[in-house]
């Protein structure tokens, strides 16, 4: 199949639940702990082993349903912890073993083209990018941090067990950056993500220490439009601000109501921090079962 067009199949699916023809190519048995903390689906997790089409109705409403997943065989331990990621029968080969930087291109046409499926790391300036890839990784400095925004100023490339890229973007929403730098970075990632054949998900990081912002609304409202398969990946989840700030999980909570009233069914959210590893493990599972199912298709 043409990569254009194996491409349009994933993204078509992708915003709807999974068609009935999929059958699972890799049976996959979760070895994973129940759900512990999410209260946001966890008055709806009691009835997903029931059959009642309420219950599968709900479940489709808040979970995202992997590909090759029914809504009615859900059970509570195929949900990825801190997340509404149902684990299906593509996840595996999620170790990381090696990890090479490719190369920074200043445009979208200069990006590999060898087609090998991408995850694309897309947020604020300083919402943790280049600390997650390092993260995901295992390595200190693959990507390069800072303290001040607008570290990252171009598409770097990061080839993964030589077989598939991580994406390390330039921030938005960077008020220090000149007016020209901060249009050319529209024109510049918009290109990116309309043209981008391989792209299997951005991973839209959310800083989960501060409430939801108008800049990521608009940009998770820009994606989805676009039909752009979204994960959104909530970062600084160890941060636990005193006094009246709320804390990660409630801004989070705030994020997903205001985003719930543009997507029809709930895309791939995921708790995380770079310092002490949470959803580490977790994030790279939802990749592999991402990755595994394009390639498949
Ligand atoms: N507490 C905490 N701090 C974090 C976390 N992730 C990143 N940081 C800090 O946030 C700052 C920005 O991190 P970067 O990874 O450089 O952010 P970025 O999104 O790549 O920024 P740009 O390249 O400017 O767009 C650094 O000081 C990091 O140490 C996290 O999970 N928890
Ligand atoms: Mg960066």
């Amino acid at each position: 199949m043409q990569i254009a067009s194996k491409c349009r199949l994933f993204h078509s699916h992708f915003f709807s639940i999974f068609p009935q023809s999929i059958k699972p190519r890799n049976p996959f048995s979760p070895k994973i702990q129940k759900n512990p903390q999410f209260s946001i689906y966890a008055s709806s997790s009691r009835t997903f082993n029931s059959s009642s089409s309420s219950a599968s109705i709900l479940a489709r409403k808040v979970l995202f349903m992997a590909p090759g997943v029914e809504p009615e065989d859900i059970k509570e331990d195929m949900i990825l912890p801190g997340s509404n990621i149902v684990v299906g029968p593509y996840a595996g080969d999620a170790k990381i073993k090696e990890v090479e930087f490719v190369k920074s291109s200043n445009k979208p046409k200069d990006c590999p083209k060898d087609e090998r499926p991408e995850f694309a790391m897309l947020g604020r300036s300083n919402v943790g990018k280049s600390s997650l890839i390092n993260a995901l990784v295992k390595k200190k400095e693959v990507a390069l941090t800072s303290k001040k925004p607008g570290k990252t100023q171009l598409i770097n490339h990061f080839l993964v067990n030589k077989s598939w890229y991580i994406v390390d973007l330039p921030g938005y929403g960077f008020a220090n950056a000149s007016e020209a730098a901060r249009m050319d970075w529209s024109s510049f990632t918009k290109g990116y993500f309309l043209n981008r054949d391989t792209l299997v998900s951005v991973l839209l990081l959310i800083d989960a220490s501060v409430p939801p912002q108008k800049i990521d609304l608009d940009c998770a409202n820009w994606l989805g439009r676009n039909k752009i398969p979204i994960t959104f990946v909530f970062t600084k989840c160890d941060k636990m601000k005193g006094g009246k700030a709320k804390r990660p999980d409630q801004n989070i909570r705030d994020f997903q109501e205001l985003i719930r009233q543009n997507y029809n069914h709930q895309p791939p959210w995921i708790m995380t921090s770079s310092v002490s590893g949470l959803g580490r493990d977790e994030l790279l599972l939802h990749m592999s079962q991402l990755r595994n199912y394009w390639n498949n298709e």
